[in-house]
């Protein structure tokens, strides 16, 4: 999950860009950058680091124009080496700029689909440039002549939608022709529309998030649906088009659990009012497992599983207390590339009060326990801190799949909770007991906020891939160069297999 900002205004837009970025943070902590379109030149600033750290005045400055795209990034393929962050930038044809949030499962065959048949160069091995590149490669297949229109360019998308696999909500830009925005058939990844009317005529936002159109002064209009792409063109006329065969909102659970900030709507639901709805599920489930009285205080792990704690502790009648206070100046833990740095940011980033633990049973509830490095380390605050029993409470199932369309958790065994049972893994992480949500109550507690989305992209909780292409055998694939990063990349498989058809030829 990365945060992606397109914008069109009358004004330069380098400074809505970066306070849009610095409200899509959360999203990606890795790297960050701009790219804005001054008539037909791009300016572009981008490198490793969070957006404050990456842009300096003068990088501001140089970053001229009346629209652009911004992104800020948390990697799940390639590396995290400056080169693949993002945006991506192709020459030919017009130049497009492109910044993406998903992560597509067929980038390799595609990279090597396009080295071989395409002619396409892709330099780095991030999925966003195969995204680009695709994209290029269709815009320039459907435009006749020398100007491009909506028409080519939604038909372009049309293609790249029967090509590409995975999740994507992207933005682009097309140097001095207009901005343009696409979501996978599926609407994995969240994608909304904003809009500022001014006396001069409508300005446009398009963000990963609403939180970002509100915080910069855009009127919430619409989710992108899936499969549609909105383009804007050099006028500022807004076109749309449903571009997908057989386009379905399956948006991820994942992003209403934890990714999203709280404030934000995605979808019509209120990722906060979700957030209440789990912690009255995962309450009924204790009122089920833990004998009444038992519990003498809940209390959340800071941030993203305040919203559940507070309403699950109303829910049980007990009392809810801050035991955990976070160092603010500390980013998200699980987004941090590295097990090392995570663990040690766990204790950084939170510091126990002891008066609120002694002598008593406490209810720890986390929005979700991944790789168990959160889990692990507070409940052995709590225990240092004097409490009597520790009790812990994830208001998502356990997490035992892989997720391969823009969350970063690609291999089984990292997980905690893959290959043992809930009493194993409150083994591991030293809990008296552990109460996780049930899948079904998850996916209500978003459906009960908004009726109309009844069916989600849920695979790392219950194995089910929506797009059809990830076998078991991919899984065992993906894994396997996680495990051996030093594989040969796809484009050198290409130039083998080229290099073996001439030969062949020529023999
Ligand atoms: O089991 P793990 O691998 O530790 O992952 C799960 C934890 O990571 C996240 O917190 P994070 O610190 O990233 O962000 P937050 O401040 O938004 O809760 C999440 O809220 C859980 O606390
Ligand atoms: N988290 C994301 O959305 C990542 C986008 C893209 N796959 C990358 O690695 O840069
Ligand atoms: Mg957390």
């Amino acid at each position: 999950m990365c945060g992606i900002v397109g914008v069109v205004s009358h004004q330069p837009v380098n400074q809505i860009l970066y306070d849009a970025l610095l409200l899509l943070q959360h999203r990606g902590q890795d790297a960050a950058g701009i790219a804005t379109n001054h008539s037909s030149m791009f300016s572009m600033h981008k490198a490793n680091g969070l957006v404050r750290d990456v842009f300096r005045t003068r990088n501001m400055r140089s970053l001229q124009g009346n629209s652009g795209i911004g992104h800020c990034r948390y990697p799940t393929a390639g590396s995290s080496s400056e080169e693949e962050a993002q945006p991506f930038y192709v020459n030919a044809p017009f130049g497009i700029t492109l910044a993406h949030n998903g992560n597509l499962t067929n980038w390799e065959q595609l990279k090597q689909d396009m080295f071989l048949n395409d002619r396409r160069h892709i330099n780095t091995d991030s999925d966003s440039e195969v995204l680009l590149n695709v994209l290029a490669h269709e815009i320039q297949t459907a435009t006749t002549g020398l100007m491009l229109d909506p028409d080519a360019i939604f038909k372009a998308v049309t293609v790249l939608h029967r090509r590409v696999k995975g999740g994507y909500a992207a933005v682009a830009q097309i140097a001095g022709v207009g901005l343009l925005a696409f979501r996978d058939p599926n609407g994995i990844r969240p994608l909304c529309l904003g809009i500022n009317e001014t006396e001069q005529g409508n300005e446009y936002l398009i963000a990963s998030e609403s939180v970002a159109l509100e915080g910069m002064g855009f009127r919430f209009v619409r989710d992108v649906a899936p499969g549609e792409a909105i383009f804007i063109d050099a006028d500022k006329q807004l076109h749309s088009r449903q571009c997908a065969d057989n386009p379905k909102l399956n948006p991820c659970v994942f992003e209403f659990v934890y990714l999203a900030r709280p404030d934000s709507v995605i979808d019509g639901a209120s990722v906060y009012a979700t957030r209440l709805k789990m912690g009255e599920y995962l309450a009924d489930k204790i009122k089920r497992e833990i004998p009444e009285g038992e519990i003498d205080v809940v209390m959340p792990i800071p941030d993203s599983s305040r919203p559940a704690a507070i309403q699950l502790a109303l829910r049980l009648g007990v009392e809810y207390r801050e035991g955990f206070i976070k160092n603010r100046y500390i980013g998200r833990t699980f987004i941090m590339p590295g097990q090392a740095a995570r663990k040690k940011s766990v204790r950084q980033k939170l510091n126990a009060i002891p008066h609120e633990f002694k002598g008593k049973n406490v209810l720890l509830v986390d929005d979700s326990i991944v790789r168990g490095t959160t889990s692990r380390e507070i409940v052995q605050m709590a225990r240092d801190s004097g409490a009597k029993k520790v009790i812990f409470a994830s208001a998502a199932p356990p997490v035992i799949y892989p997720n391969v369309y823009g969350i970063d958790m690609p291999t089984r065994d990292e997980l905690i909770a893959y290959g043992r049972t809930t009493e194993e893994v409150c083994k591991e992480i030293t809990a008296d007991y552990l109460v996780y949500q049930d899948i079904d109550a998850l996916k209500k507690s978003i459906s009960d906020v908004n009726p109309a989305l009844t069916e989600f992209e849920a695979s790392c909780f219950d194995g089910i891939y929506i797009t059809g292409d990830v076998s078991p055998d991919y899984l065992d694939k993906l894994e396997h160069a996680r495990h051996n990063p030093k594989k040969p990349v796809a484009e050198d498989t290409a130039r083998t297999q080229l290099n073996l058809n001439a030969a062949t030829t020529e023999g």
